[in-house]
């Protein structure tokens, strides 16, 4: 079907949810009501514990203070302490970080690591802020969040348009507050402060592994599959390389302001070379596309790594991959969920797919605690265990329980902490 034939009722297009937390919380009700957890559960889960909004004043370069809001949200601490990335984009909302902050619980229960979600951001546009703005900001916000953050309490690390540099403000100012070094505060830095082996990568490299598991399952040979990715930063450029170097070719890929697609498939290594710290990229060219056209052009395997609600009612139908993987969080609606599903397409949710970012940050919290660092090669092969492993339990309690894989994978990740909770006995 062409883009022009979409079939989706257009009226229904009003009736679409985009908020991300309610529509969030309806999977997780789904989830524990399959799992036999009752409304008291379901009251405490939906929505994080604490959310504590800050307001940074910041000194700009020409003198003058701009006042920023930024948000932490810590959704359940019943297995552990908090964790997730900090977000710096400027349409950052509340209910998005309090949403992002429940698909942490959820991912890290997948993982089975000893986290509870959090998530954090700032209404802010970095590229249009200096080097020095951004590291004002970025110890601004520490010192606004120091109270409920720390190394047992809540671990943050990076998310969009914040990177290893940011990481490492942050962990500086964390430092200085607290008066000692402290490295366990956050994940994501630079090696030289404590960062990990793979961690730069491991988002991109847990899609190619969630992709190769996909791909097997759908008897879908890797060498030669057409693969589109949508959003060309940490997530998506290091995916569209793991993938062309694996055979598959890269037809199509995008950034904020365009999109790339070529049959004969893209030149990802020149793409690599000459996108931005933000992961510009299309702005070099003249013969663009739209991102939203590069969704539904042809391919095997469709890839959204930029931001939410991208796949949707609107488009869905017109989706041509046989598998869509998820390596942004959020990026594809509950009612666009169940088109894909209905027409047969796999689709491996976020929390699963994307979920190798937070398992390497887990490697570099646990080096950081024993102060004794692991090689590149064994982050990888533990990250490559975890993932698989996590991938097939989702595949067969989806198969097993006949959900989607999306439902499948919240009963996998909400069980360990609602047995936290009722243990503790919070319900
Ligand atoms: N960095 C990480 O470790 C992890 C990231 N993710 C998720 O992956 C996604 C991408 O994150 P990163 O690659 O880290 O961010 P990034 O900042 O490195 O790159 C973001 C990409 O999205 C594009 N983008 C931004 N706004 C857009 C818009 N309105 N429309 C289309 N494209 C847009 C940018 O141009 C850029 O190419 C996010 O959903 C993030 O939450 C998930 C797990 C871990
Ligand atoms: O590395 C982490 O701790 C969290 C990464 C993140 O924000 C995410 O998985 O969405």
């Amino acid at each position: 079907m062409s883009a022009e034939q979409n079939t989706a009722d257009p009226n229904k297009e009003e009736q679409e949810n985009l908020n991300v937390l309610t529509s969030t919380q309806l999977v997780i009700k789904d989830a524990l009501i399959k799992l036999g957890y009752g409304q008291e559960m379901y009251e405490l889960v939906k929505d994080p514990l604490r959310v504590l909004t800050v307001r940074i004043p910041v000194r700009m370069d020409d003198g003058t203070v701009k006042v920023f809001t930024g948000y932490r949200a810590q959704h359940n601490d019943a297995v552990g302490p908090t964790k997730g990335g900090i977000r710096f984009h400027p349409d950052v909302t509340e209910d998005e970080v309090k949403a992002l902050s429940i698909w942490m619980s959820v991912k890290c229960g997948i993982a089975n690591l000893p986290y509870g979600g959090g998530k954090g951001g700032i209404v802010c546009d970095p590229r249009e802020m200096s080097f020095r703005e951004l590291e004002r900001l970025s110890r601004g916000y520490v010192r606004a969040i120091s109270q409920i953050v720390g190394p047992t309490k809540d671990i943050p690390a990076p998310d969009v348009f914040t990177n290893s540099q940011t990481m490492a403000w942050m962990m500086d100012e964390y430092s200085r507050i607290r008066e000692f070094d402290s490295p366990g505060f956050i994940t994501g830095k630079p090696l030289a402060l404590g960062g990990s082996l793979g961690r730069n990568t491991s988002t991109a490299r847990g899609v190619a592994i969630a992709i190769a598991e996909a791909a097997k399952v759908k008897g879908i040979e890797l060498q030669g599959a057409r693969v589109i990715v949508q959003g060309f930063g940490n997530a998506g450029s290091y995916l569209a390389k793991f993938m062309h170097d694996v055979g598959a070719k890269i037809v199509g890929i995008s950034d904020a302001y365009g999109a790339l697609y070529s049959e004969e498939g893209l030149d990802i290594d020149y793409l690599l070379e000459r996108r931005d710290s933000f992961g510009t990229v299309t702005k070099l060219f003249k013969n663009t596309i739209s991102n939203q056209d590069v969704l539904v052009r042809d391919c095997d395997i469709l890839v959204p790594a930029a931001i939410e609600n991208q796949i949707t009612i609107k488009n869905a139908h017109d989706i041509k991959a046989k598998i869509v993987v998820e390596a942004a969080n959020g990026p594809t609606t509950l009612e666009a969920t169940k088109i894909l599903t209905d027409r047969g397409i796999l689709l491996v949710p976020d929390v699963l797919a994307n979920s190798g970012g937070v398992i390497v940050s887990y490697f570099e919290w646990v080096q950081n605690n024993q102060g004794f660092y692991w090689t590149e090669e064994e982050v990888e092969d533990r990250l490559e265990e975890l993932l698989i492993r996590s991938f097939h339990t989702v595949y067969e309690t989806a198969r097993t329980r006949r959900v989607d894989m999306r439902l499948a994978a919240y009963m996998v990740g909400i069980r360990r902490m609602a047995e936290a909770v009722e243990l503790r006995g919070w319900v």
